[in-house]
């Protein structure tokens, strides 16, 4: 028989539709909130008015970070976006890289800033890192949320890094499990009983 559901005023999803799922939160919403805030004002620190970086938002997971990172900056960025998919609907990566949706835009001599949710086994970034090179921007600089220090596999060096996280799969904040928690405002973890 499977246990009952945590008390709804303890249950950290069920605010959000998703009651006796989420055992816990490891980032709320106000400290995602304040480190994007100051991430936001990092990365503007390092550009120039009249060289506005071109945001790349790797969809689906930085959807929200992206956002809410463009508004907190206290100058203009553009904004694009590049589909990649590496994790489909597992908890591990499989190590092959897909481009589901291209930029839109030409990077040749431009400054980009890619925005990540995540990085965990690297092998996205790193594959995304090699992509973009190759289409000769004038710098490309990263940012993340999230990172698992221990479960890095590539030598990777984000300039900016919100928060470094045990080697947990986490949900919400853009992060899925099988496409649900996307719409989370804070990063958790899910119980045992819902990995399939
Ligand atoms: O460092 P890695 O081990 O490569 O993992 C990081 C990547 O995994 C997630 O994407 P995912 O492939 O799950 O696609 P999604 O963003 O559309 O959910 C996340 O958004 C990162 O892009
Ligand atoms: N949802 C989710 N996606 C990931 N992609 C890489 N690591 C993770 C993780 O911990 N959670």
């Amino acid at each position: 028989m499977e246990a009952a559901p945590p008390p709804a005023e303890q249950d950290p999803g069920a605010p959000h539709g998703y009651p006796g799922e989420l055992v816990s939160v490891l980032i709320d919403q106000e400290t995602v909130q304040a480190k994007v805030r100051e991430l936001a004002a990092a990365v503007a620190a390092d550009h120039t008015l009249d060289t506005p970086p071109l945001l790349v938002c790797v969809l689906k997971g930085a959807v929200m970070f992206t956002t809410d990172f463009a508004r907190a900056m206290p100058i203009p960025s553009e904004m694009d976006f590049m589909a990649i998919s590496s994790y489909g609907s597992a908890t591990t990566s499989s190590g092959v890289v897909r481009i589901l949706k291209d930029l839109n835009s030409d990077i040749t001599d431009r400054r980009v800033v890619i925005v990540e949710d995540i990085i965990d086994s690297g092998l996205t970034l790193s594959w995304l890192l090699k992509n973009l090179q190759s289409r000769g921007p004038a710098a490309i600089d990263v940012v993340t949320l999230l990172r698992k220090p221990e479960a890095v596999k590539v030598p990777l060096e984000p300039r900016y890094v919100g928060f470094d996280i045990p080697t947990e799969f986490v949900v919400g904040y853009g992060l899925d499990y099988a496409e649900r928690y996307r719409d989370l405002p804070f990063v958790g973890l899910l119980g045992a009983h819902m990995y399939a």
